[in-house]
């Protein structure tokens, strides 16, 4: 039934950016599996953000891992890269052979249920480049995830699936929005793998 086939070049925005959305591309035996150890093998640490000298920690909890120690400078603190584990080195692999595009970092973050989320923001920092290409894939509990356009205001929502992968490319940064919005209805944890280059 071609008509319900996934094209996975598809892109979800109607204008001004591009996000393709390749959906499930791991079986949920592996993906249980890389949830868990990623769960107890990854450094968390709670998030923290200074928004106008004032200090905030989220119980969202984020790490940073990549080629080389970069700093990674946003919400006026900087975190520095960890050396790449054997998982997330595989991971990595996975992602790049499915997008076609390679990455050299990636921020993780662990929202332990529905009531953690990530605000509107963009991925604009100078160190991503132009036009950054930024994959989210999901191992664990699957979340509702939303983009606005800067100017019209319109939204596009996507719900990503446990194991699946969503690239954001082109000017996507540049002219939307994107969050993960808060849920009563998830009670389940979920890890976002958010793949990223930096450069130098
Ligand atoms: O959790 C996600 O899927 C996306 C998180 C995000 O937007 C980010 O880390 O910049
Ligand atoms: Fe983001």
């Amino acid at each position: 039934m071609e008509l319900f086939e996934r094209n996975p070049l598809q892109n979800i925005l109607p204008e001004d950016g591009q996000v393709s959305y390749y959906g499930v591309i791991m079986s949920p035996d592996q993906a249980a599996y890389y949830f868990d150890q990623l769960l107890h093998h990854i450094e968390w640490k709670h998030d923290e953000a200074v928004i106008y000298g004032k200090h905030y920690i989220t119980k969202r909890k984020v790490a940073w891992y990549g080629d080389e120690p970069y700093d990674y400078s946003y919400s006026n603190t900087t975190k520095q890269a960890l050396p790449w584990t054997s998982e997330l080195l595989f991971l990595k692999k996975l992602v790049e052979d499915t997008s076609g595009h390679t990455f050299n970092s990636c921020l993780l973050n662990l929202y332990h249920e529905g009531s953690e989320g990530m605000a509107w923001h963009s991925d604009g920092e100078k160190m991503l480049g132009n036009q950054p290409i930024i994959s989210s894939f999901t191992l664990g509990a699957e979340r509702k995830f939303s983009f606005k356009h800067k100017q019209s205001k319109q939204t596009v929502n996507i719900h990503l699936e446990n194991g699946s992968l969503l690239i954001m490319k082109g000017d996507t940064q540049r002219n939307w929005l994107h969050r993960l919005p808060p849920t009563k209805k998830v009670t389940k944890p979920r890890i976002s793998l958010t793949f990223r280059t930096i450069i130098s």
